[in-house]
């Protein structure tokens, strides 16, 4: 077992690198299947869900070799079948993904139903909903769930919610089907665009990526392709929360300042100056923060992946702050840790009020999650004393090397083998 312990107070300086984004990286290596060739992908994030999609891309007969660090050769020539070994694709929620490439290759797939962090209930019915508009029978027995066509036609979808993981599954699926489909209501993320990149650059038809329709030309092949992954935001956001919530003076390289808008927004609302400069922001925090109310909303409202983080901030800025949950119920597992460390938080139902308070004070915590992780880590930056955070392998599903990052930006953080 491992654990991070953090001694708090130290001032954020200095510059750090955003990683590849770990939501397109995910969705990325599935769809690699399409491919049916050799796909060379780089700007990959260190991170376990990386790994472990690479290992359930070779248990299926791909041919996946590390070039360096961030690069993988993914070639999927010599794959068969699409039926994801359950315990591996348990791991994550993205192995969701391989039911829309399998069925776009091979017209069948086979994965676990959604696994990943517990952040509240994770339902398909939207994947399964495209998924039969194009033809295919989807059954879902002992926990797996399986998608076959005997033909894949293009079809007209109307998403009664917008779905990230169900946009991407469609275009998978779609861009492999007979003729065209149309999405509409879909969703907007930075990562849908990237995927739909990916997928152009192997041959599809794709238009409208990034916006609330998607057109998707169907065609009989694909092939491999080079694709560099698109930078966390994520990420970004998460170190322009702790420069800001040690008093930093940070300037984060690598990031798309467009992605990053809502959480930009809220930190300037906060007293918080940011300065963009080409692919940089530096973001220089001042010492008496104002509490400001969220609502997470998907893209290019405030995203729910930072909603934890930002939590952490808000329990010490001056007055009350109320953040309001709309995506998943699950997601404030956080909450009584920070309150382990002094935070005065009430919790009703989708909306956490948080009362500012003057300072947090290290404790043992626990991660629940990834981002509940992000939030830990954030608040043991910002404490008097010691903070000891446990469950670490959640927050390695999404932060590439950030005992490495904080370190260099003048934290004083370790991790420990127990
Ligand atoms: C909109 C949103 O913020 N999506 C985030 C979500 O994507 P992820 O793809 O996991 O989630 P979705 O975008 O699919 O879910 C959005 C909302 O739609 C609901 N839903 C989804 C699918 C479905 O078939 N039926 C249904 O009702 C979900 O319960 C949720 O309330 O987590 C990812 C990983 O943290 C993030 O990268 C995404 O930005
Ligand atoms: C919850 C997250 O990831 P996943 O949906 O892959 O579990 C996340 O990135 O915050």
């Amino acid at each position: 077992m491992e654990k991070i312990i953090i001694n708090g107070c130290r001032r954020l300086q200095g510059q750090v690198d955003i990683s590849g984004f770990k939501n397109a990286a995910v969705a990325i290596i599935p769809a690699a299947v399409l491919a049916g060739g050799k796909c060379v992908i780089d700007n990959l994030p260190e991170i376990s869900d990386v790994k472990t999609l690479g290992n359930i891309l070779t248990n299926l007969g791909a041919n996946v070799v590390q070039i360096d660090d961030k690069t993988v050769e993914i070639d999927t020539t010599k794959m068969k079948q699409c039926f994801a070994d359950y315990d591996m694709a348990k791991e994550l929620r993205a192995s969701y993904y391989l039911l829309g490439a399998g069925l776009g290759r091979f017209k069948k797939a086979k994965v676990i139903y959604p696994g990943g962090c517990s952040i509240g209930t994770r339902p398909i019915d939207q994947h399964i909903k495209g998924f039969e508009a194009m033809g295919a029978s989807v059954s879902i027995e002992h926990g797996i769930i399986s998608v076959e066509a005997e033909k894949l036609v293009g079809a007209e979808i109307y998403m009664d919610v917008v779905s990230v993981g169900a946009t991407i599954n469609i275009m998978l699926a779609a861009s492999m089907a007979e003729g065209n489909t149309v999405i509409e209501n879909a969703a907007k993320e930075p990562h849908i665009v990237d995927v739909a990149n990916f997928l152009n650059c192997m041959g599809a038809d794709i238009r409208g990526a990034g916006t609330d329709v998607i057109k998707i030309r169907g065609v009989e092949k694909l092939k491999g392709c080079n694709h560099t992954v698109i930078p966390d935001q994520i990420e970004a956001g998460t170190y322009m929360v702790a420069a800001a919530a040690t008093g930093g003076d940070v300037v984060i390289n690598n990031v798309i300042p467009k992605h990053l808008e809502a959480i930009t927004a809220k930190l300037k609302e906060m007293g918080v100056e940011i300065i963009e400069n080409g692919d940089s922001l530096r973001v220089i925090s001042s010492s008496e923060l104002k509490n400001v109310s969220i609502k997470t909303l998907v893209y290019p409202g405030f995203p729910t992946d930072l909603q934890q983080p930002m939590s952490s901030l808000l329990t010490t800025a001056k007055g009350t702050g109320v953040v309001t949950e709309t995506i998943f119920e699950g997601r404030f597992k956080h909450v009584d840790e920070l309150k382990r460390m002094g935070a005065d938080i009430k919790v009703e139902g989708r909306i956490a009020v948080i009362q500012g308070v003057n300072k947090l004070s290290g404790a043992k915590v626990s991660a629940s999650d990834l981002r509940a992780g992000a939030a830990l880590l954030i608040a043991g930056l910002m404490a008097e004393g010691e903070t000891e955070i446990d469950n670490v392998h959640y927050i390695e599903r999404g932060y590439d090397n950030f005992v490495e990052k904080l370190t260099n930006l003048g934290a004083e953080i370790k991790k420990i083998q127990l």
